[in-house]
């Protein structure tokens, strides 16, 4: 395909996206009606939808519109390039812009200004995150970066490298935690390296794994809302450690098992009934459902559909795994708390409230990991009785 045919693509898909359609599902069904797309187009269209997904007030202002045709002359007007190299009818190509379409569009230093997050959640921002608030939703514009987590128990750091390496997959060290590497080229070779496949390295936010890091020495460990088992599976690569994992879904744990064996390492699955029979845990990890915020830069289409009402069903349901865990810890146990948001109310606000209805409880440590171009935004806080 050429340029101009991928950026008519994108327009098709942002056109079924605004008719509400998942831009996930709209990418499928346009991959599947277009056997003429091979790996790199389908990869350019992709980016192309996120990279408006991810800027949308900003590219609207600047291509004067919503219409997929409007984002995608917004976007091309954000990357500085010509939109009548693109939009010229040749080919596959978009047609020509009208002299209306020319003439549309606000100036640029007034749409790279606006914050790209629905207009109720920036006084929260701001709350949540006083002088960097603008600097963190700026930060969710642009793309995230590929992480990876070494699995400790079957490679270490260098040696995961240079398997890595030598699958065309490089990567350097990332400071957030000692097991996480940044992918620099070879992105969406990862799961084909064999370094991949025999467990030496997972895919894994950096700060996903900071979270872990931190965490207090205790044998029998709970992961409450295992989910994928990201956080699971980080636990159990550390020494010293027996693993379970819950979810209210169990559905959710699905890919657990085929994970925990490529790693090699043993993760106990508990539904909420085998829970009362595996108690007291000495730690309860509750990485708790939440707004993603802190990882909105991944999932774009979320962070305009989150909305006031949401924020506060998430709030009660993450005050009620906080008062399920505790039940299932031993007396001296750690009740840890973990979600990838960087809002107050999901974060600090939550652990206050916990410890206003449990005034036997302490906050023992917390930590914020604001989003960067190493991780995404996390939030963590370590409880304990007395
Ligand atoms: C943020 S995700 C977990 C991600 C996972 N820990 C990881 O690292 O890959 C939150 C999970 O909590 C689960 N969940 C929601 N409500 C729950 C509840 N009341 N008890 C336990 N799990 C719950 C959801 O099904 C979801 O899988």
């Amino acid at each position: 395909m050429t340029p101009a045919a991928r950026i008519a693509a994108a327009i098709e898909i942002l056109d079924a996206v605004s008719q509400g359609r998942a831009a996930e599902q709209a990418l499928t069904r346009w991959a599947r009606q277009s056997r003429f797309a091979g790996s790199k187009d389908r990869a350019a269209v992709r980016d192309h939808v996120f990279d408006v997904l991810r800027l949308k007030d900003t590219v609207a202002a600047l291509g004067g519109g919503v219409s997929g045709r409007a984002l995608m002359l917004g976007l091309l007007r954000y990357n500085g390039l010509d939109p009548s190299e693109f939009f010229n009818a040749q080919g596959y190509a978009p047609d020509p812009l009208s002299d209306e379409e020319q003439s549309r569009g606000t100036d640029r230093d007034t749409a790279c200004a606006l914050w790209n997050l629905p207009e109720w959640l920036v006084p929260e921002f701001e709350r949540s995150l006083g002088a960097e608030a603008g600097a963190v939703a700026a930060a969710l514009t642009h793309r995230g970066p590929v992480s990876l987590r070494v699995n400790l128990k079957e490679a270490d750091v260098a040696t995961a490298m240079q398997n890595l390496q030598s699958d065309g997959v490089v990567t350097t060290a990332n400071p957030v935690a000692q097991t996480a590497l940044t992918v620099i080229e070879g992105a969406r070779r990862v799961r084909n390296t064999t370094a991949y496949l025999t467990g030496q390295v997972e895919l894994q936010d950096a700060a996903s794994q900071a979270v872990i890091d931190a965490l207090p020495q205790a044998l029998t460990c709970l992961d409450y809302c295992a989910g994928g088992g990201g956080k699971a599976l980080a636990m159990a690569a550390q020494p010293n450690r027996r693993v379970y994992a819950h979810d209210s879904d169990p559905a959710r744990m699905r890919d657990l098992s085929p994970r925990a064996e490529r790693a090699g390492v043993g993760i106990q699955e508990l539904s909420t009934d085998q829970l009362r029979t595996h108690m007291p845990f000495d730690l309860v990890l509750c990485d708790a459902p939440c707004s993603g915020s802190g990882a909105w830069r991944r999932s774009p289409e979320a962070k305009w559909s989150f909305t006031a009402a949401r924020l506060e069903e998430l709030q009660a349901i993450q005050q009620d795994i906080l008062q399920q865990a505790a039940v299932l810890l031993s007396e001296n146990g750690w009740l840890i708390y973990a979600t990838c948001s960087v809002l107050k109310a999901e974060n600090e606000d939550q652990v206050e409230t916990f410890l206003s209805r449990n005034p036997d409880w302490q906050c023992r440590y917390q930590r914020r990991w604001p989003l960067s171009e190493n991780c995404d935004g996390f939030y963590t806080a370590h409880l304990t009785r007395g």
